[in-house]
């Protein structure tokens, strides 16, 4: 079977409740990832692994490579010219980079939300359609149903009811955060990959999501990066810490933070450093 058709059977059957997953399954693994632009060498040899249905957290100060490594995980760089990549990164134990994956179904297991809401300029339920719209053929009633279950997962239902042929862009800034998550969702990844989701909001609305990525990862696996230590404490199983291009340490978040192997991550998250 081609990467291509190995891709698309195991979603089929995930969707028709055929294939129950485990629950402690490695979901993505990284080995021995490098990354350029043009000539500066931004990822050095990365290794680690990424388990399914918890949260992975990256810290580390800006520019050691956390976006750039999670960006990897989808393969959104290939829409940029002059970056190149080599190492292998398996999802369910089969290489994203392999020639026969298609890029769009990749995208649809592998669902990212940025760290600015970016709604598109159309309404709250189009926002949420658009991607199952692109990706699956449903009824108008199903399609309802598709959104309005995405709105409730992403705790914006409430909210939102009422509103929905109004644009997305109207909402405010940690309901537009919200509704990108519930856009990503409508999908049904398994993935998500979440670039400081909430760096932009304020902390009633960081409360919000940070409750909906503890309620999330009952069914996803999910992926932050994140620079407030204290949001990688509450909300992450796992953290990884990186430093100029290298990954220094990932572990269990609660050793991370207590008792880290590295003094150079003892020192970030003591704040002698970042
Ligand atoms: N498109 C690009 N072209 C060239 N260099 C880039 C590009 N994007 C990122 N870099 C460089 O790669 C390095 C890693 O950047 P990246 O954005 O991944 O860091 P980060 O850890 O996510 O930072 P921050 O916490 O500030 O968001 C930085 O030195 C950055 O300047």
């Amino acid at each position: 079977m081609t990467a291509e058709l190995h891709l698309h059977a195991r979603r089929d059957a995930e969707r028709d409740g055929l294939e129950p997953k485990a629950s402690t399954a490695t979901k993505l693994r990284v080995n021995d990832l490098n990354l350029h632009y043009g000539k500066f060498h931004a990822l050095k040899g990365i290794s680690m692994e990424i388990p399914e249905r918890q949260v992975t957290a990256f810290i580390g100060p800006s520019g050691c490579g956390k976006s750039t490594l999670i960006r990897c995980f989808n393969r959104i760089h290939d829409l940029y010219e002059g970056i190149s990549t080599q190492g292998q990164i398996l999802l369910d134990n089969h290489d994203i980079y392999d020639s026969g994956v298609d890029l769009n179904l990749l995208r649809s297991r592998v669902g990212m939300v940025f760290q600015k809401p970016t709604p598109f300029p159309m309404s709250v339920f189009d926002n949420v359609a658009f991607g199952i719209r692109l990706y699956e053929k449903l009824s108008a009633r199903e399609l309802e149903e598709r959104v309005e279950w995405a709105l409730r997962k992403a705790a914006l239902w409430e909210e939102v009811k009422d509103k929905l042929k109004q644009s997305g862009q109207a909402l405010s800034g940690g309901q537009q955060q919200r509704l990108c998550i519930a856009r990503t969702i409508a999908v049904k990844p398994e993935v998500i990959l979440l670039d400081e989701p909430t760096s932009a909001l304020d902390p009633i609305s960081t409360g919000y999501i940070e409750d909906l990525i503890n309620e999330l990862k009952k069914d996803y696996t999910i992926v932050i990066v994140t620079h407030n230590m204290q949001q990688a404490a509450r909300i992450s199983d796992i953290t990884a810490f990186m430093y100029l291009g290298s990954l220094i340490e990932c572990d269990d978040t609660t050793k991370i933070f207590t008792q880290p192997r590295e003094s150079r991550t003892e020192d970030y998250i003591t704040g002698r450093y970042g």
